[in-house]
């Protein structure tokens, strides 16, 4: 059980995990609009007519010929031919001399260039006086936004709100976008009880199976929970193999370090291959990425702190991957509060929180507790902090990155 790469750096795991990602992209769907949301599109979007489709009025008011204007002191009276409201576009044309009533949205009527706000304009039956006005006053272009053949949006990118709106306003019921993985979750451990019942000696809540459940469900996802492994290897072997052809994607959370119950590592060596096991980072060393028949497996060591630092980097990667999201997830840089020693080799992943300061500067205050099964630090958090390899000294004020997980 050696044949794969081992106690690798964090750098190299993620880039060996974005390739296996990559290797088993998933399928293109068509979902209805509602649907997209938060989903990755799976090919770019061009713009099958323009933004605005008219010229048309941004204010309630009056349209009219900019050049009918006296001067740019004294009120210009008007004669009031007709009105055009939102909705469909009427025939009105203005002549010389000649205003219409218009609404907010509302095509402007041929002729008419310039739009007094209604506030502003003295109305006297057919007679309209309004005030000196800026040609193209309140005027929203057609085509000003965006051009018909642009296009607007790029495969890669996750559908916002904004852009599934962007795809309505152009009239698309449907988008191209990667399927989204199906995903099971595993917890393993004769020590684990389900809460809310009670627990013997020795005995421990289940509490990664929330965790875990929770981050997939707060990216998208609509995980399985399946229930609780116990450690005992033909039943491991029985449940990973099932899950192995009914997922894309399985988590387990435990029984994948050095232990003698730790049986994941083997039946996933003997019944489908590791990518690597073992990666250089503090908390989630343990951590394991194999594939079996159909499915990704990510093996997430069984510290609690460890499952959130492994979730937001290895898991997260893996299901952008899948999805062939393009857009790097949000990190940001932020100056340390206090100060911080590490004598060990590996990448930490330090529970901290974020505060920005009158000046604009974002600080990073890192919470003392370390140790990855103190899951109370990383409730009272909303980041994690990132200490580069090797032994590091940084003081008060070093910048550092940051990758919050609860804003
Ligand atoms: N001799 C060695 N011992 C350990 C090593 C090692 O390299 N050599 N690695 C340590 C590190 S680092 C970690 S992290 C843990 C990871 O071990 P496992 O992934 O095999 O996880 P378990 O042993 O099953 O559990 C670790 C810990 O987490 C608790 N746990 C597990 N599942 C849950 C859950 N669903 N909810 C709450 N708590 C859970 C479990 O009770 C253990 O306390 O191994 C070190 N040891
Ligand atoms: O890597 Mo373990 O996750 O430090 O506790």
């Amino acid at each position: 059980m050696t044949d794969f790469p081992t106690g690798l750096l964090f750098d190299d795991a993620m880039r060996l995990t974005a390739e296996v990602a990559a290797a088993h992209r998933l399928e293109t769907d068509y979902p209805a609009l509602p649907r997209c949301h938060g989903r990755v599109l799976a090919g770019d979007v061009v713009a099958p007519l323009a933004l605005p489709p008219f010229d048309n009025s941004a204010m309630d008011g009056f349209a009219f010929r900019h050049a009918d204007l006296a001067d740019n002191e004294t009120e210009t009276e008007l004669r009031l031919i007709g009105e055009q409201f939102a909705g469909l576009a009427l025939d009105l044309t203005l002549g010389a001399g000649e205003c219409a009533r218009i609404t907010t949205g509302a095509p402007l009527p041929a002729g008419a260039d310039t739009v007094a706000i209604k506030e502003n304009v003295r109305v006297d039956g057919a007679r309209v006086l309004v005030p000196p006005t800026r040609r193209g006053q309140h005027v929203r272009y057609a085509g000003e936004d965006v051009g018909e053949g642009e296009t607007v949006l790029r495969e890669g990118q996750t559908l916002t709100p904004a852009r599934v709106s962007l795809a309505a306003s152009l009239g698309l019921s449907s988008l191209p976008v990667r399927r989204r993985p199906t995903v099971a979750v595993f917890t393993s451990g004769d020590e684990l009880v389900e809460p809310g019942m009670p627990l013997q000696p020795g005995q421990i809540y289940d509490s990664n199976r929330d965790l875990l459940m929770g981050l997939l469900r707060a990216d998208g996802l609509e995980p399985t929970a399946w229930p609780r492994l116990p450690d005992d290897p033909r039943q491991v072997e029985i449940a990973l193999r099932d899950a192995a052809c009914a997922f894309d994607l399985v988590f387990t959370c435990g029984a994948v370090s050095a232990g003698e119950k730790d049986h994941i590592p083997a039946v996933l060596a003997q019944f489908g291959k590791i990518h690597f096991w073992k990666v250089k980072m503090r908390p989630g060393m343990p951590l394991l990425l194999a594939s079996m028949d159909q499915a990704r497996f990510l093996g997430l060591p069984g510290n609690p702190v460890s499952v959130l630092a492994t979730y937001l980097s290895f898991g997260r990667a893996l299901i952008d991957g899948l999805q062939g999201r393009a857009e790097p997830r949000p990190k940001l840089r932020a100056r340390l509060v206090g100060g911080i020693e590490k004598s060990h080799p590996r990448r930490e992943f330090v529970r901290a929180r974020l505060r920005s300061d009158e000046d604009g500067v974002l600080w990073v205050d890192p919470n003392p507790a370390t140790g990855s099964h103190r899951l109370r630090a990383a409730a009272d958090s909303d980041a994690l902090m990132v200490v580069t390899e090797g032994a590091q000294t940084l003081g008060e004020g070093a910048v550092v990155e940051v990758w919050p997980y609860a804003l």
